[in-house]
């Protein structure tokens, strides 16, 4: 089998293709939630157990952007039974995945032409919102103050899909306020000081189906991005792809799949919430000559009018707000308007927020390489 078999837009530029040797010394860090999960006001314990969760917490956040989480509460059944689903759904034939194909009205469903940085990915999809309804912009002009409802569209086949991700997404959602009280300690803020940009969340998830590929020094299942959300929570199978952007040296880490665990990693929207105390990392997903994989973030996004800032509690004269506000809805919708088809300008990126007397080296180089697409 050649090359010439893989379609040129799939193919990533020299720099930014997978290297042969995985590099796995010293992953991620893995936090047992269990102190949290199960607190209750009878166990005198708590308090010392929950500062040193806290503590964990805050370190990984800080030096690597991203950790996995062990006993977190969302039962194994929940969460084998959305990726049977899943697997069925995906092996259908194209014609049938295709009658819930997102389109221009509506971005939710199934779809199998997203674009990173203007490659194209090796993957398909298919998208629903956590909550119903859930109100967006109705487009993405910046005047324009209409909103509307953004409908999940359930494929009949198989028939257990809808249900399987209706129950998971109640637990995950539990864990996911958990990780919120969680990082929010984490920065000195009280537990529920974002609770309320989530009141009207505009959370989705995005079940993943990477097939096997037939260039995988090439290609990538996703390539190299930061998640413009909060938080994103995922579940990955045992065959392994994601790597993450070690922030010591920027080496891609491959992330060992370690069963039953989630892997988190704070997106934009903390970055920006947190004045740059905790980064947004880059990842990226490998594919391989041999097995499909399957994964699903939860990626959990506050209400669409929340104005994203830094917080007042974290800023002062020492340390000044490092972005500009901006409307979350209008951000998400030009995101996800543009992700499935190549564009001719560069996608929407909170660098673009940033103010400009912040002209330190380490922004600049990232402006750099953001404007690679
Ligand atoms: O499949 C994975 O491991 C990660 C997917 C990912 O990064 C994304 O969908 O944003
Ligand atoms: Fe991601």
């Amino acid at each position: 089998m050649g090359l010439s078999e893989v379609d040129p837009t799939f193919i990533q530029e020299l720099q930014h293709r997978p290297k042969p040797a995985l590099i796995e010394a010293h992953g991620i860090p893995q936090i047992d939630l269990s102190p949290f999960i199960n607190s209750s006001p009878a166990n005198t314990n708590t308090p010392a157990a929950i500062h040193d969760l806290v503590d964990q917490i805050r370190d990984a956040c800080t030096n690597w952007g991203f950790f996995q989480v062990i006993n977190h509460g969302v039962p194994m059944e929940r969460r084998e039974r959305i990726q049977s689903a899943a697997k069925r759904f995906f092996d259908l034939p194209a014609e049938e995945k295709r009658k819930v194909k997102r389109d221009e009205a509506n971005p939710l469903g199934y779809y199998d032409t997203e674009h990173t940085k203007n490659v194209r990915d090796w993957k398909e999809v298919f998208d629903f919102m956590v909550d119903v309804p859930t109100v967006l912009p109705a487009c993405y002009e910046s005047d324009d103050e209409e909103t509307t409802e953004y409908p999940n569209q359930w494929p009949l086949h198989p028939p257990e899909l809808r249900e399987a991700c209706e129950e998971y997404v109640k637990d995950v959602q539990k864990l996911s306020n958990k990780l919120l009280e969680l990082i929010s300690l984490s920065l000195n803020l009280p537990a529920n000081r974002f609770e309320p940009f989530f009141k009207d969340q505009t959370t989705f998830v995005r079940l993943n189906h990477y097939p096997p590929c037939l260039a995988p020094d090439l290609a990538l299942g996703v390539g190299r991005h930061k998640d413009a959300g909060a938080l994103t929570i995922l579940a990955q199978d045992d065959v392994g792809g994601l790597e993450v952007k070690r922030k010591t040296d920027g080496e891609w880490i491959f992330v060992k799949p370690t069963p039953n665990a989630f892997i988190i990693n704070v997106g934009d929207i903390i970055q920006v919430w947190s004045n740059d105390a905790y980064e947004s990392v880059e990842h990226r997903v490998r594919v391989n000559f041999t097995r499909e994989r399957f994964s699903i973030p939860f990626f959990v996004n506050p209400a669409h009018y929340t104005v994203v800032e830094p917080l007042a509690e974290l800023t002062n004269e020492q340390n000044p707000a490092r972005y500009e506000g901006y409307n979350w809805g209008k951000f998400f919708v030009t995101r996800k308007n543009s992700n499935f088809k190549k564009l001719d300008v560069e996608n929407i990126q909170i660098y673009q927020f940033k103010k400009r007397d912040e002209g330190k080296i380490d922004d600049v180089v990232s402006r750099v390489e953001n404007v690679v697409i």
